[in-house]
């Protein structure tokens, strides 16, 4: 007689079969998600069922940013977007001719230290892979601005680049 044990599969532990559902590490769905450190989870929100993904990290300063030349990327909905702004409560989330974007500001003590702040900021930018919009105005007013130009609007790229920005050491460069 065989005994249940032999029929049983074996234990898959817990975190590889919630991998099940994960995406190819660092590749980005469709709707501006992806899931280097999440996994792709039914869309209980009012979307249906479309598939979404999530970031599960606590710190999204932790994730990667990855390429966002994928054909048919379409932005976060606000939805999304409102979800994820906890996680970067100094930025502010708006939108601009109906294209939604990240933007925060800072006060500079002079305009060199302000180019400054741009050289950190841009050097972190290329080895992300995803850039912000600078703005230095009236000497030593900074706005950064961030959202992802190829499908006009957030991605989670856009969260990470922000959450990233936020760790840069710029403190001695402010008022
Ligand atoms: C392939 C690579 O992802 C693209 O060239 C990047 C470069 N940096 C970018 N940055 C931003 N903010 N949006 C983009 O769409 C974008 N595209």
């Amino acid at each position: 007689m065989l005994s249940v044990r032999r029929l049983l599969p074996l234990y898959v532990p817990f975190k590889s079969s919630r991998h099940y559902f994960s995406l190819k590490k660092n590749s980005m769905n469709n709707n501006g998600g992806f899931g280097p450190s999440g996994f792709v989870a039914p869309d209980v929100s009012s979307h249906g069922s479309t598939l979404r993904t999530f970031c599960t990290s606590k710190d999204l300063s932790a994730e990667k940013c990855v390429p966002c030349n994928r054909k048919g990327l379409s932005p976060m909905t606000e939805d999304s977007a409102n979800a994820l702004k906890p996680k970067v409560p100094k930025w502010e989330l708006l939108s601009n001719g109906g294209v939604m974007k990240l933007r925060r500001k800072w006060k500079v003590k002079n305009f060199l230290l302000g180019l400054e702040l741009f050289k950190i900021v841009a050097d972190l930018a290329e080895s992300e892979g995803h850039h912000p919009d600078l703005h230095l105005v009236g000497w030593n007013n900074v706005t950064i601005e961030i959202w992802t130009h190829a499908c006009g609007g957030l991605t989670q790229n856009d969260f990470i680049l922000a959450a990233k920005i936020d760790k840069l050491p710029v403190e001695s460069y402010l008022k």
